[in-house]
């Protein structure tokens, strides 16, 4: 009874804290740092000092030499916007259900941040419920292996960084990869695959809103692909985000790198020591490239079944399940 209490005031602390950060702000340089990820089992010791000193200060940093090849990423683009050209009725027989990260949605994303829906569509990929949701092989040829060869390539990469981060905070090294298991059926990392809608014959109000309200990510690490001239991404570290205006810092596309952030659940994880950062995608300016944005975020959240427990045990142990439940009910996803 008492640890569900505990649990509860967490989940609303969370709430308030996003229900206060819809407002536009103001801009400010920051810098985003780089890390390269070449040589990395002989670096890895300097590599995992980097990744943390990124994480802590400012919670997003950049992969470069990453190992993804860059055909690879070009080549998931082109099948999103395959997927996203779709017809609506068809996209629509892969609906997304409420709280599953898994299937199509169009505008119905709403952040506690604005009240309002994400100017956005996105169809997400979560392995162990995808049985009904990927588009046949006459709608769309070719995309079910792209994106599983895609997925599994992000989730190498998003188990390479952890594993630096399980160094740091005295884990074994496989703790993450073993608490991302995609072999399990409490599996729940995700693709999404995201399509902002391009301004077309756009009136003054509908510059409004946001293409993505400020939020945090709920899971531990986030990977994500953007492509050069289709920006907007903007972040506030979480430290200097204490109430009154925040100060924003844009994240452009960058050719070849892997922008990543860090969420909610390895900031529990990590004690607070790592930094679970706000941001969001802002809507184009007038004078600004008024076409679509597609972006592609791989999120690292733990199976289910998985036990979140700092090494200095600042807050009691919780399931990866419950604690996803708390933010997600927060959410109208
Ligand atoms: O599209 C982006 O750049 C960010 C997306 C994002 O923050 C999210 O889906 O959680
Ligand atoms: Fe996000």
């Amino acid at each position: 009874m008492q640890s569900n209490m505990a649990r509860k005031d967490y989940g609303l602390v969370e709430l308030n804290k996003e229900a206060t950060f819809g407002g536009m702000g103001s801009v400010k340089e920051r810098e985003v740092p780089q890390i390269d990820l070449s040589d990395f089992e002989a670096r890895k010791t300097e590599i995992a000092d980097q990744l943390w000193d990124a994480a802590t200060r400012i919670g997003f940093f950049q992969l470069v030499n990453h190992g993804i090849p860059q055909a690879q990423i070009d080549e998931a683009f082109e099948y999103t916007e395959r997927f996203f050209n779709l017809a609506p009725e068809v996209k629509a027989k892969y609906p997304l259900e409420k709280g599953t990260n898994a299937g199509w949605e169009y505008k119905a994303q709403v952040r506690p941040s604005t009240g309002t829906a994400d100017n956005k569509e996105s169809y997400q990929i979560t392995l162990p419920r995808m049985a009904k949701l990927w588009p046949t092989g006459d709608e769309l040829p070719g995309f079910k292996a792209v994106m599983l060869a895609f997925e599994r390539a992000n989730w190498a990469l998003g188990m390479k960084v952890l594993s630096c981060f399980a160094l740091k905070l005295g884990f074994e090294p496989d703790f993450f990869t073993e608490a991302h298991d995609p072999m399990s059926p409490e599996y729940q990392c995700t693709l999404r695959l995201i399509h902002y809608l391009p301004m077309v014959n756009a009136k003054p109000e509908d510059f409004t809103g946001w293409r993505a309200g400020a939020h945090t990510d709920f899971d531990c690490l986030t990977l994500l692909h953007q492509r050069p001239g289709q920006g907007g991404l903007q972040l506030c570290p979480g430290k200097e985000a204490t109430g009154g205006e925040l100060e924003w810092t844009d994240v452009p596309p960058l050719p070849g790198v892997i922008t990543c952030n860090i969420g909610d659940m390895l900031m529990r994880w990590s004690d607070d020591q790592l930094q679970s950062t706000l941001h969001r995608v802002r809507m184009p300016r007038e004078d600004e490239y008024l076409g679509p944005r597609y972006s592609l975020p791989f999120f690292c959240q733990a199976n289910r079944d998985a036990i979140i427990q700092g090494p200095g045990n600042k807050y009691e142990p919780i399931s990866a399940a419950d604690y996803l439940y708390q933010r997600v009910t927060a959410n109208s996803l």
